[in-house]
């Protein structure tokens, strides 16, 4: 039997994972950062990835189920409302339908889904079944990839507004938003993740699944890219 990893060793396994496979290394989002895909294809990218924003709040749910601990319940909620909105702010939701709207799509198209093309369904089915099927603390685990969003997200953002002048730049609140809520979400689940995913089993089920969630946001590219390629 394997030993226990200390903080530090546990910390940099799961950072290698993004290191390797997150998908800021897809070549859709390499085209896209630097300003070669066709409107077709963002717009392509817009309506499939709303299927993924609007089941996020399914998967933080499935994850607060399973979750006996009263105090991780009291911290992990806010990621519901980010996404759902609240009386006093509309949401993550809200505002990628309003990114949709400045790409020119109308909000019908994206709610009623479609554009969405079938793996890429099954791709946000697969992290939301995985919520539900595993230990919390593994599920959690497969949230961390926000861990290597920010960065991706602020290369985006500055793509956005340099290449795609055709966006109406209001429709960048989402990004912008998720850039300081992505810091802080990943920060609070690499805690938790440190603290509850306490065996040696644990551990590597959490970076087992941190891989897995990789392939499920690679998957989804892979399936935008083969429906709307990116030349422009
Ligand atoms: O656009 C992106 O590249 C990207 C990546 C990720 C991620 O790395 O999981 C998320 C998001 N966006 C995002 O907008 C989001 O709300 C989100 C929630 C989660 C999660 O696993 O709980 N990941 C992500």
């Amino acid at each position: 039997m394997s030993d226990r990893w200390n903080d530090e060793t546990f910390t940099a396994r799961l950072r290698e994972i993004g290191g390797r496979a997150y998908h800021d290394k897809h070549p859709f989002h390499v085209a896209m950062n630097e300003g070669r895909l066709a409107p077709e294809a963002i717009r392509g990218w817009v309506a499939n990835r709303f299927s993924y924003q609007r089941a996020i709040p399914q998967k933080d749910a499935a994850i607060m189920a399973n979750c006996p601990v009263r105090e991780v319940r009291r911290l992990w909620i806010h990621r519901i409302t980010d996404h759902d909105g609240t009386e006093d702010s509309a949401g993550g939701i809200e505002a990628w339908l309003r990114l949709g709207e400045a790409c020119g799509l109308t909000r019908e198209e994206l709610l009623d889904g479609r554009h969405i093309v079938p793996a890429v369904q099954f791709a946000v089915d697969a992290y939301v079944n995985f919520a539900r099927m595993q230990p919390w603390p593994v599920a959690v685990a497969s949230s961390l990839t926000e861990l290597f969003a920010p960065d991706l997200m602020a290369t985006r953002l500055a793509a956005f507004e340099r290449y795609y002048t055709w966006v109406q730049p209001w429709g960048f609140d989402y990004f912008k938003a998720r850039l300081t809520q992505a810091r802080r979400d990943s920060n609070e689940a690499l805690r938790l993740t440190l603290t509850h995913c306490d065996t040696p089993e644990l551990q590597q089920a959490a970076v087992r699944a941190l891989s897995f969630k990789c392939d499920v946001l690679w998957s989804i590219l892979d399936a935008i890219h083969l429906k709307y390629g990116h030349a422009s």
